[in-house]
């Protein structure tokens, strides 16, 4: 099993985990606002460690940002799967234009 997978299973497990005894039971009982705060910081860290410059910087806060993105998708329900086959269908459809490929059907 890929980390993903593995990492969207807890995640689903916590769902039903005491608040107090997990980070992401925690996130989950404060609701989508703060999910959605943490990717906002999350994100501005990454930008912050890329301008750094610092390879590891900038791999720790883009696991960060990913992570806080998998919380999301597992609160509303999704599965990362569902973002890989978005991906895979863009990929198969690089030859395409651009613009199109990545329109929402
Ligand atoms: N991959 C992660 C992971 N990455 C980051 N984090 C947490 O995300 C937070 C990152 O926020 P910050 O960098 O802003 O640090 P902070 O100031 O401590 O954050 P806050 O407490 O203020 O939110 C930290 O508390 C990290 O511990 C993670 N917490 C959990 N996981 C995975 O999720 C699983 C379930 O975690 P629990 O719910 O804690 O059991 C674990 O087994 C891990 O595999």
């Amino acid at each position: 099993m890929d980390v993903l997978t593995e990492l969207a299973a807890v995640l689903e497990q916590r769902k039903t985990q005491d608040p107090k005894s997990s980070y992401v039971a925690g996130l989950y009982a404060k609701g989508l606002d703060a999910i959605l705060k943490k990717i906002g910081e999350e994100a501005t860290e990454t930008v912050m460690a890329a301008k750094d410059g610092v390879p590891e910087k900038i791999v720790y806060e883009v696991a960060d940002l990913w992570f806080h993105s998998l919380v999301l998708l597992a609160q509303q329900g999704l599965h990362p799967d569902q973002v890989l086959a978005e991906l895979q269908r863009r990929f198969g459809l690089s030859g395409l234009d651009e613009k199109a490929a990545r329109s929402p059907r």
